[in-house]
């Protein structure tokens, strides 16, 4: 039988407040066996742009992408945030390793063409190192992942955080009974917005639907579910969306195929 393996993505609201970072941090050392964080950071990537006077424009969930934006969002991501969270795991008695998707080659792709929408550089994943990343685990590292991946000609290209938790997901069942755990500011998917405790215990795709078409489910959640589904297609085990406090419990939404 495979080694049980955790994958938690934890979303921008969590990463760029001190506060619930170390919460993140407490609650994430107590999830046995192997595991990987892959982290956003969307909302500190908008300041920060804002900041230096750019623009930011989001479509279909995923950010436009300039040279300029590229400069932003490389910074951002697999500077601050990334070596933030790192340092912060390493003062907590784990050994972690940050990564974006060009360090070690851990995730290549291309730039995304979807409609008639020039993303810029945006990237749509086409590998994933599992081996290199199960390698990293048997030597006791605790690989972080950032938004970042890149495109084997030189250039890094920024990446939905979502997709990269449900890649590197899929790419390591080939190793591990793979658990995805989309970790973030609320207690599960909520059947009233205005309501932390009214969580949706299961979610299947002809409830999905309807939520979609009922407006209850919104925004960010219809791409973070798309990709939860995708992930149970295609092997991973189990998918739950829930919030820092219950990472360790059974608490959330459970992503079920029936
Ligand atoms: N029914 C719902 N329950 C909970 N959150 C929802 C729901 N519908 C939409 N959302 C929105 O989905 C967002 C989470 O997805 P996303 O924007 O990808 O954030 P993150 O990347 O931080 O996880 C929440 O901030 C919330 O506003
Ligand atoms: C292409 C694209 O949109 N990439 C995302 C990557 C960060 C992210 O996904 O952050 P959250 O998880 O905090 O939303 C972005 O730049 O916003």
């Amino acid at each position: 039988m495979k080694e049980q393996l955790t994958i938690v993505k934890v979303g921008g609201k969590i990463v760029e407040d001190e506060k619930s970072l170390n919460n993140l941090i407490l609650k994430f050392k107590l999830i046995p066996g192997k595991k990987i964080l892959v982290h956003g950071g969307g909302r500190s990537a908008t300041q920060m742009a804002e900041q230096l006077g750019i623009q930011t424009s989001m479509v279909d969930g995923r950010r436009i992408t300039d040279r300029e934006m590229l400069k932003v969002v490389t910074m951002v991501y697999g500077g601050l945030i990334n070596k933030n969270i790192v340092a912060k795991l390493q003062s907590s008695g784990i050994n972690a390793i940050g990564l974006t998707g060009a360090d070690g080659d851990v995730m290549r792709a291309h730039k995304r063409e979807v409609g008639d929408v020039d993303y810029g550089y945006v990237g749509d994943i086409d590998s994933v190192n599992s081996l290199l990343l199960s390698q990293l685990m048997y030597s006791e590292l605790v690989p972080v992942m950032a938004p970042l991946t890149h495109d084997g000609r030189g250039s890094l290209l920024n990446t939905n955080a979502d997709t990269i938790a449900s890649s590197c997901a899929l790419a390591l069942t080939e190793f591990f009974q793979v658990s995805l755990i989309y970790c973030f500011e609320k207690r599960g998917v909520l059947s009233d917005a205005s309501d932390n405790n009214s969580v949706i215990d299961k979610i299947t795709p002809q409830l999905f639907k309807k939520l979609v078409a009922d407006e209850v489910v919104e925004g960010g959640m219809i791409p973070k579910l798309e990709n939860a589904f995708s992930a149970l297609n295609k092997g991973v085990e189990k998918v739950i969306i829930t919030s820092v406090d219950q990472l360790s419990s059974s608490g959330g939404t459970s992503i079920k195929l029936d």
